[in-house]
C-alpha cells in the first residue's frame, strides 16, 4: 500500500477569493497548499477592465501572510461593454491570464455578465487572435430549462455554435458536473479542457438531499446524479490533459448559506488535497494526481509547472470544520467521509 505520494505543488485553476477581511481571512487556506491560482473576476462590482484586475491582484498580495508563496493569476469578467483592446493590452502585459464568460443570471454576482453573444463577438476574436482563454460558467438560464439540464443545454444551444463560430478561441468549460460535458471536452479537437472541482467529485444530488437539504453541499452547477459523479471521477482521474482542477471554492459566511434563500458555493481550499487523494485512491488512480492537480492545469494556460512539491501522506488528520472570519464563519466543506490522507508537507522551491 502507497503510505507517501510526493507530487509537484499543485494550482488550483478555479478559486473565489472575494476581498476585504473575507480575502483575508481564505487566502491563506488556499496559499498554504497552492502555488497559483486562476482567481475569479465575480466581485461586487465585477473586476471588468485590466487596471481593475491589477488593483485586485495589488489587494491580494498584500493580504498574503508574511512567509507565504503564492501567485494570483488574474482574470476578466466579461461584459457587453468589454473593450477588446484593454482585454489585449493586460494579456501582453502578463497581468491577465483568462477572461470569464457568466451568462447574466447563472450564478453568484453574474448580473452584468451577458445576454447578447453578438455585443461580444468582437472580444472574443480577439481573444482567438492573442490565445487568451475563455473561461466559462456553463449554464443556461432560462427560467423553461430544468436546473438539472442547464450545462447539457448551454453546450448544445450557446458552447458548441460558439466553437463553431470562432474555432480558434480556446475554452475552458468551468465546473463540469454532466458526463454530457466530459464527453464533450473528450471529442473535441485541441483547444478545449475543462475543470472539475473536489467537490463534485466527492458528492452527487443525493448528498445533498436525500435525509434534508444541507445547503453546504449547494453549489452551482448543482450536483448532479451519481452516473455524473462517476462519470467525472472517471475523467479527473483518467490522465487525459485537458481535465485539470479548478476547485471552485467559494467561501459564504455561514448566515448566507444557512437560511431561508442560501447562496451557492461550497468551500474547499482547506482540505481539497487531502479529498482528492482519498477520491483518487477509490478509483485506484493515485498515480494520476499530480497530472489533475500540477500539470495538465499549466500545459493547457501555457505556464510553467511549479518548482515546489507538496507531500501527502496516509494518515487521517481534523481540518478545521469552520474558518472564522471578522463576517462571519465560513463552513468548511465536509466530504462525507474521513479523507485517508493528509498533506505533511509543502516547499515551495
Ligand atoms: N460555484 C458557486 O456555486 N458559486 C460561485 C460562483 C460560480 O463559480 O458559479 C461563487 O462565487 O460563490
Ligand atoms: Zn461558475
Ligand atoms: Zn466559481
Amino acid at each position: 500500500m502507497t503510505e507517501r505520494l510526493v507530487i509537484r505543488r499543485p494550482d488550483d485553476w478555479h478559486l473565489h477569493l472575494r476581498d476585504g477581511a473575507m480575502l483575508k481571512a481564505v487566502l491563506p487556506e488556499t496559499a498554504r497548499h497552492f502555488a497559483r491560482a486562476i482567481v475569479m473576476p465575480n466581485l461586487v462590482p465585477p473586476v471588468v477592465t485590466g487596471a481593475e484586475a491589477g488593483a485586485y491582484r495589488d489587494r491580494i498580495l498584500a493580504a498574503l501572510p508574511d512567509g507565504m508563496t503564492f501567485e494570483p493569476l488574474m482574470t476578466l469578467y466579461l461584459t457587453e461593454e468589454t473593450d477588446p483592446e484593454d482585454v489585449a493590452v493586460a494579456h501582453a502585459s502578463g497581468l491577465v491570464k483568462a477572461v470569464k464568460l457568466y451568462p447574466a443570471g447563472a450564478t453568484t454576482n453574474s448580473a452584468s455578465g451577458v445576454r447578447d453573444f453578438t455585443k461580444v463577438r468582437p472580444v472574443l476574436e480577439r481573444m482567438a487572435e492573442i490565445g487568451l482563454p475563455l473561461c466559462t460558467h456553463g449554464e443556461v438560464t432560462s427560467a423553461d430549462v430544468d436546473i438539472f439540464d442547464r450545462e447539457a443545454v448551454f453546450i448544445d444551444t450557446v458552447l458548441d455554435p460558439l466553437r463553431r463560430d470562432i474555432p480558434e478561441l480556446r475554452v475552458i468549460m468551468e465546473h463540469i458536473t454532466t458526463s454530457q460535458a466530459a464527453d464533450y471536452v473528450r471529442e473535441a479537437p485541441a483547444g478545449l479542457g475543462a475543470t472539475i472541482t473536489t467537490h463534485h467529485l466527492a458528492i452527487n444530488r443525493n448528498h445533498l438531499l436525500v435525509g434534508g437539504i444541507r445547503p453546504h453541499y449547494y453549489c452551482l452547477p448543482v450536483a448532479k446524479r451519481a452516473s455524473h459523479q462517476q462519470a467525472l471521477r472517471k475523467a479527473a482521474t483518467s490522465g487525459d490533459p485537458r481535465f485539470f482542477l479548478g476547485t471552485d471554492s467559494a467561501p459564504h459566511v455561514d448566515a448566507a448559506k444557512e437560511t431561508g434563500c442560501g447562496c451557492a458555493g461550497c468551500f474547499t481550499a482547506t482540505n481539497t488535497m487531502a479529498i482528492l487523494a482519498h477520491v483518487f485512491e477509490e478509483e485506484s488512480a493515485l498515480d494520476k494526481l499530480e497530472a489533475f492537480a500540477a500539470l495538465n492545469g499549466p500545459a493547457f494556460y501555457r505556464l510553467p509547472v511549479n518548482n515546489g512539491t507538496l507531500v501527502l501522506e496516509r494518515r487521517t488528520t481534523e481540518y478545521p470544520v469552520k474558518i472564522e472570519t471578522p463576517d462571519g464563519p465560513v463552513t468548511v466543506f465536509d466530504p462525507g467521509f474521513t479523507p485517508a490522507w493528509h498533506v505533511a508537507s509543502v516547499s515551495a522551491e
